[in-house]
Formats: C-alpha cells, sequence, structure tokens
C-alpha cells in the first residue's frame, strides 16, 4: 500500500461514487490493484470522469472491469495546500487547517512544550504568526478552562505535526475545529526546525500564509515586504471598549498558595490585552479589580481611589500607544503600580526610559530569569518582541530582574515611587509559577501605602 506521510491526518476516504464490479474473490487484489493503477489525478478541479482499467495481482491479463474515478477524488490523506512566504524570500510548502484564506503577520517562535491554548489565545500575539518548536501540537485539544482571553487575535498557528487524536479528560474540541470556527489559520507539516534556525538567525521575519492558488509567490512577497508592524498600535484593537468588574480567583483545584490574605485591595487594571490568569491571580490574593480600556483617562482612574494600578500585557510596539504612555506618567507615584510585559515597557517609558526592537524577542515557558533581589533563578513565561534599556533610565530606578539568555532587563523596581514591573508572564498559563510571589509583592506594596 502506498505510504501514507506520517503526521497526514487522512482528510477523506475514496468517493463512494467510485464504482468497481470486481469478483468478490479477488478482494485483497483489488486493494494492490489500485495501488498500481495510474495515479489519481492531483489536481481537485480537473475533471475526468474516465476509466481505468485494473488489472489484478501478479498477473498479465486486465480484468474486464471499471473503475469510474469522478473530478472530486482525492488522494486519502492531505497534501500541500498552503504556502508561508516570508519577507526573506523563503516560501515553505505546507498543509493547512484551521481557516483559508490570506493572512500577513511576523513570525516569531515559541519554545513552550505546553500550553498552545493559552498561547493561542494571548492578546499580546496580535499581529503575530505563532511557530510553536514543540513538534506535537494539538493532542490535548482545547477546553473552555483554558482561554487567556474571549478571542484569539493572533495571525496564525504554524507547527511541525498535528495530532491526529485528542488525549485529555478536559478536551471539549479538537484543535482544527476550534481555529476553524474563530477563523484562524493555521498551517503543519512544515519545517519548523528550519524556520526558527533562521528567525533565530536573520531576526523576527514578515510572512504572508496563503491557501489560495490565485495569488502567486510574488504577490504573497511582495505583500510580505509591504506590511508593517514597528509603530502600529495594535493595543487599540484587543483591548475592552468599557470598564468591568473581575472577581473570578483561580479554581481551588489548581491553587498553589496558601489561603489569601485577609484584607482587600481595590486594583485597578487597565487592559492593553490582559490575560485572565493575571486577573484570576490578583483576585486569589485578596483583589477587587476593575478593568479599564488602554484610552482610559489617568485622572477617572485616580478618581476611583485605587489601592493600585495594573499595567497589563499588551500587543506590538509600546512607542507606537504614547497616550497610554501618558496615562502612566499621570499615575506614578500617586499610588501603587505593577507592570507585566508591555505594562513593564510603558512604565519604562513613562519613567523616561527606552524601549526597543530585539532581534527575535523571547516567546516560551522556559526562560531563566535572575531575580537580582532574591539571588534566585526563576524558570519564566516570556512573550515579547521588545524590550526596555536599562542605560536609558534615570537614576533610582532599579534593574530587579535579568534575563540570563541575554542580560536583557527583565524587572523593574523605584520604592520612593512605589513601583515593581516585570518583563516576563509571572502569571504563568502557560509557563512554570516560580515568579508567582511578585503578585505577594505587589499586595505589600499596596499595604505598605496604606500605611
Ligand atoms: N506580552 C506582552 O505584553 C508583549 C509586549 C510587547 N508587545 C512586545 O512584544 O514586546
Amino acid at each position: 500500500m502506498a505510504a501514507v506521510p506520517h503526521c497526514a491526518a487522512p482528510t477523506k476516504s475514496l468517493n463512494p461514487s467510485s464504482r468497481c464490479s470486481l469478483p468478490r474473490r479477488n478482494h485483497s487484489s483489488l486493494l494492490l490493484s489500485r495501488t498500481l493503477a495510474p495515479p489519481l489525478p492531483l489536481s481537485r478541479g480537473a475533471a475526468i470522469n474516465r476509466p481505468l482499467k485494473i488489472q489484478a495481482a501478479g498477473s498479465n491479463q486486465s480484468l474486464n472491469s471499471t473503475v469510474y474515478v469522478d473530478a472530486s477524488v482525492e488522494r486519502p490523506w492531505k497534501t500541500s495546500d498552503a504556502r508561508l512566504v516570508l519577507e526573506d524570500g523563503s516560501i515553505w510548502r505546507a498543509k493547512s487547517f484551521g481557516a483559508s484564506g490570506t493572512q500577513v503577520g511576523e513570525v516569531v517562535f515559541n519554545t513552550s512544550l505546553t500550553g498552545y491554548q493559552e498561547i493561542l489565545t494571548d492578546p499580546s500575539y496580535a499581529g503575530q504568526f505563532v511557530l510553536m518548536t514543540n513538534p506535537h501540537i494539538g493532542n490535548t485539544g482545547v477546553n473552555p478552562g483554558d482561554e487567556e482571553s474571549k478571542q484569539c487575535f493572533l495571525a496564525g498557528l504554524v507547527i511541525r505535526s498535528l495530532s491526529i487524536c485528542t488525549s485529555n479528560w478536559r478536551c471539549t474540541e479538537p484543535l482544527g475545529d476550534y481555529l476553524a470556527k474563530r477563523n484562524i489559520m493555521a498551517i503543519y507539516d512544515v519545517d519548523t526546525r528550519a524556520i526558527t534556525r533562521r528567525l533565530r538567525q536573520n531576526g523576527s521575519l514578515i510572512g504572508v500564509l496563503s491557501t489560495e492558488k490565485s495569488q502567486t509567490d510574488d504577490e504573497l512577497l511582495e505583500m510580505a515586504r509591504k506590511w508593517k508592524i514597528v509603530g502600529v498600535d495594535l493595543v487599540s484593537g484587543v483591548s475592552c471598549s468599557a470598564p468591568y468588574v473581575w472577581s473570578e480567583e483561580t479554581d481551588t483545584n489548581w491553587e498553589f498558595i496558601d489561603r489569601k490574605l485577609d484584607d482587600t485591595f481595590h486594583v485597578v487594571a487597565y487592559d492593553f490585552g490582559i490575560k485572565h490568569n493575571i486577573l484570576r491571580r490578583l483576585a486569589s490574593y485578596g483583589c477587587k479589580i476593575t478593568v479599564v480600556p488602554s484610552n482610559w483617562p489617568a485622572l477617572e482612574t485616580l478618581k476611583m481611589k485605587p489601592d493600585g494600578v495594573f499595567l497589563s500585557n499588551g500587543p506590538g510596539d509600546p512607542s507606537a500607544v504614547p497616550y497610554a504612555v501618558e496615562t502612566v506618567k499621570e499615575i506614578v507615584g500617586k499610588v501603587p503600580v505593577f507592570g507585566i510585559c508591555m505594562g513593564h515597557q510603558l512604565l519604562g517609558q513613562a519613567l523616561g526610559g527606552k524601549t526597543f526592537k530585539m532581534k527575535f524577542g523571547h516567546h516560551g515557558g522556559n526562560h531563566p530569569v535572575s531575580n537580582l533581589r532574591s539571588g534566585r533563578v526563576e524558570i519564566s513565561a516570556q512573550n515579547h518582541n521588545y524590550a526596555v534599556d536599562p542605560a536609558t533610565l534615570p537614576p533610582g530606578i532599579e534593574v530587579t530582574h535579568i534575563n540570563l539568555n541575554d542580560n536583557s532587563c527583565a524587572g523593574l523596581a523605584c520604592s520612593e515611587l512605589k513601583l515593581i514591573s516585570l518583563q516576563y508572564h509571572p502569571e504563568s498559563s502557560p509557563g512554570p509559577h516560580d515568579s508567582d510571589p511578585a503578585f505577594r509583592e505587589f499586595i505589600q506594596l499596596m499595604r505598605a501605602s496604606r500605611g
């Protein structure tokens, strides 16, 4: 029998309209004969309603029987139907799942071994294709409890091998169906390792993913080369449109801290693309949270008399949202502030520092960070392409954490201004929980500020 590519999910069995009238005793020969018959047409569109002569195995005689193959007959496995065209001119053929069409975005690689659903629903990936370096994706399906936001904002998913089945007690849906419903494009059977090496060597690249045959390679390449992500405000597309209250804590089955502290704190959380697990962790530590849109005026926030202000993660270039930097400037020093990722970058800029685009960023659940204050190394979850340049920060701002892969700034603090920030994700989801105590630090800042 013809070899089925090892990671291809069979999509369709042979078309029932194919007719064969071989005698029953030749059944096993029939299977063999079919593979010996002339290859079926590759093109789905080309109508060939012509009879094929079938020859029994081990026989020179043509059997007097006919197989009709109509235009819709396909191979019983999927063949390449998509192209990922990178701005460097490389073209990667792949098999599509999820939505079809043409989509442009920046390709980044993520080294997490688990948690693809949380990654897919992290709003900070807006405008980006996430390429998972873990070669086997889809085996746990998806479930309602692992959503990090209400929507998938990313441009698409690039993986090596799509699991042919799901096996997890929490699974409610296979990955492909989930992505198709959300209109997110995805490809598999592509050399993710080779693309990752290219990104590491040359830096992040813009790519266009297409399942449309009408688009030429040159057209897709031009689209990739014309598209820009630097300087674009992606935050306004993912933020909430009106304030709301969040009270859900981490489910008790998953909780790993001792009972929360007795006192409660009112936190105003700026939604630049906030992840649900940040809100759950704040709630578990005893915070009453009002989530506000990214353009919520600082004055309105201060009128609410919060115990602290949280600045969330969010997609894209921090320099593209100067209105948010202005808001942060008006808040800093008045109430305790905690920033995560985009929040950390906005804080850095509000303090007078500069941010810059990294070569390929940090995306994954296995980044070692040195906590300079505790002397401990935390294995952290990260997702960012920009970083704060610590040399541009004014005196009095302490660099508290360093990413040990490249010594970049991973955390800031200033006790006088009552602020802390991390360039990575203490809420994990997905990722290790080593940095969860950062939430407790924020609580302590707020308690100390109450006096
Ligand atoms: N997770 C985030 O907040 C990402 C921050 C920013 N968009 C970056 O890519 O650097």
